[in-house]
């Protein structure tokens, strides 16, 4: 019989069952969409094109399947393979993708190859149902094992969401291994009549509908992580210097100043001096990577407790625990040696100001920002490249009383 023939015309008495189990193909289609929709939302998440394929690709095979008697699906058998195979490698690969990795396409191919030729040997030489479902389930293991290697190897950030992800996946991989198995031991106790009408499809249908979901699932949610933290990262970062910007700074200083059971907080605004000149003799990318580099000097001198902020053109505060307003003009005062580090292409010396005030309580933030931008104008207006604090000699004596 013609190969569309086979397909398209229903054995002659289709069961209740074999509509019911269109409801697995009709899902994966389903599913395989949302990651669709979900990819030209986000158009970053390459990977999931892929795993849609992987989700479409084998809903046809099986819709056909189902509605097929024995002798059409030995027919349709080297076709509808090709869809299986290349639905499964697609997943692999999506997930391989998605640590950085890849599926080992030539490996993939192979595996492809030898398993469709056995499957043209046990349809058209030899008609054997049997040996079709052993080898395109051992094929199948074989391209998903495929992608789990890259999975293990590149590991990416260690978080539960990642770990349910990459446990799933191993999940299915060890439930396509065992599936084969399966089927060698069913099939050998209990001949199959029809395929698509026996319990052991139903059986792998319901499965295979159920392993999907649970996949979709948690693929979705860790998709859904990643793009909130991604929006909440931009929202809180600085793009240039990767540093806190101004808004988060007063979201989350408050915070962290009143879990701090011990200690003095510091306040250090740092501003670049001439940065204008260097823009305009170095050019604006110059001044970029003046500011990034910049950004490294303040936070290599900060530890996990302290935060460092972008307030805005060449200007950062540091918000440092400390014990005394001492030692948080030493930190200054280290950090200010090392601006002079920084390599400036035929500039002489970078060099940068500081104004350092202490606090003990969160409600004094504010007035302390507004108290170290003085002490930052008193650095710049009496020669640049200093640390200034109350305690030093060149802050007016008048506002002494005032200061920290
Ligand atoms: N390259 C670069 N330049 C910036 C950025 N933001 C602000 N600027 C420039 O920074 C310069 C700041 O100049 P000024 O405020 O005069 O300060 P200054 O030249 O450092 O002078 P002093 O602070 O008095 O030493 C301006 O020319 C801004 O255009 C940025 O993101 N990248």
């Amino acid at each position: 019989m013609h190969f569309a023939q086979a397909i398209f015309s229903p054995g002659p008495s289709l069961q209740a069952n074999q509509y019911f189990a269109l409801i697995v193909p009709f899902c994966g289609v389903l599913l395989g969409s949302a990651l669709v929709g979900c990819w030209a939302v986000l158009k970053t998440h390459k990977y999931l094109l892929w795993l849609a394929a992987g989700y479409i690709l084998p809903a046809l095979p099986i819709a056909v399947q189902s509605m097929q008697t024995n002798q059409q699906l030995a027919q349709t058998s080297v076709v509808l393979g090709c869809f299986y195979l290349l639905g499964l490698w697609a997943i692999a690969r999506g997930m391989a993708q998605r640590s950085g990795g890849d599926a080992s396409p030539k490996i993939a191919l192979l595996i492809s190859l030898l398993a469709l030729a056995g499957l043209y040997y046990f349809s058209q030489v030899v008609d054997d149902i049997h040996m079709r479902m052993l080898i395109l389930n051992i094929a199948m293991a074989l391209l998903l094992l495929l992608g789990l290697s890259a999975v293990y190897r590149h590991r990416q950030a260690e978080d539960i969401f990642e770990r349910i992800l990459r446990g799933s996946y191993l999940c299915f991989v060890a439930y396509s291994l065992i599936r084969p198995l399966v089927i060698f031991i069913a099939v050998e106790q209990n001949p199959l009549i029809t395929l698509s009408q026996s319990p052991l499809w139903l059986l792998m249908l319901a499965a295979n509908l159920l392993m999907s979901l649970w996949f979709v699932g948690v693929l979705l949610a860790v998709t859904c992580r990643e793009v909130l933290l991604a929006m909440k990262k931009e929202r809180d970062l600085d793009p240039l210097t990767q540093l806190l910007n101004r808004r988060a700074f007063f979201e989350q200083a408050p915070a962290r100043i009143q879990r701090s059971k011990q200690g003095l907080w510091a306040l250090l605004i740092c501003d670049v001096d001439h940065f204008k000149q260097i823009n305009d003799t170095l050019g604006h990318a110059a001044g970029d990577e003046v500011l990034r580099s910049a950004a490294k000097v303040l936070a290599r001198n900060t530890r996990h407790t302290d935060l460092v902020v972008r307030l805005g053109g060449e200007e950062f505060l540091v918000l440092l625990n400390c014990d005394s307003l001492h030692s948080a003009c030493v930190v200054a005062d280290r950090m200010r040696e090392q601006f002079a580090e920084v390599h400036l292409a035929s500039y002489q010396k970078l060099t940068a100001s500081f104004g350092v005030v202490v606090i003990d309580a969160a409600d004094q933030l504010q007035s302390a920002i507004n108290q170290a931008d003085n002490l930052l104008y008193v650095a710049k207006r009496t020669g640049r490249n200093k640390v200034m604090s109350a305690q030093s000699p060149e802050w007016p004596k008048k506002l002494h009383a005032t200061a920290c």
